[in-house]
């Protein structure tokens, strides 16, 4: 488990997805948007609007499963998506490449993006936004919620 944290805010992720969407534009136009589910669902959101792409399909690729460890398995194939020949693959982040890899092996024509890259998944993906390290993991805005926290002087007194 990464020994750091990357907290990406609503705010942040919108920005971060529209930046991509700007790389993305110039090597268009797209047949449509393959979405990685499920992280990659809300960045495909912002960017088929940014791109006034209307077809959207998925995928769906379980990489931990209680029988088959370590094992990747595709839920859902992108059937709409042939080859991938001038299709746009998202996800929110690459990280091992594990994901990816699977995917690229079903769309190999496709080009593949995602918002954030750690290190390791880097050469899977042809284009992304932001680097985080590898000991770092990104917090979502799905998976997160406002909290107290103890003011510093409380937190650092005795
Ligand atoms: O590069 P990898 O090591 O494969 O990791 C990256 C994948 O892991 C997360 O998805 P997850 O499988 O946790 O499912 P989710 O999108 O449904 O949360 C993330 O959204 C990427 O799709
Ligand atoms: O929310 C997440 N943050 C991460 O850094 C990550 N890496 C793989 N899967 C992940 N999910
Ligand atoms: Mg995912």
């Amino acid at each position: 488990m990464a020994q750091k944290y990357y907290t990406v805010t609503w705010d942040q992720l919108h920005r971060d997805s529209k930046a991509l969407a700007w790389r993305l534009l110039e090597r268009g136009p797209y047949r449509g948007i393959v979405a990685i589910t499920r992280g990659g669902l809300i960045p495909a959101a912002i960017i088929a609007r940014e791109l006034d792409c209307r077809l959207i399909e998925s995928v769906s690729i379980v990489t931990y499963d209680e029988e088959k460890r370590g094992e990747p398995r595709v839920a859902k194939p992108p059937v709409a998506a042939g080859d991938g020949e001038g299709w746009l693959i998202l996800d929110d982040l690459v990280d091992t490449g594990t994901t990816a890899r699977v995917i690229r092996a079903l769309l190999p024509k496709a080009h593949f993006a995602t918002v954030y890259a750690k290190p390791a998944g880097k050469p899977t993906v042809d284009t992304f936004i932001t680097e985080v390290s590898q000991d770092t993991w990104i917090l979502f805005p799905w998976d997160t919620e406002p909290q107290f926290i103890a003011p510093i002087a409380k937190s650092v007194a005795q």
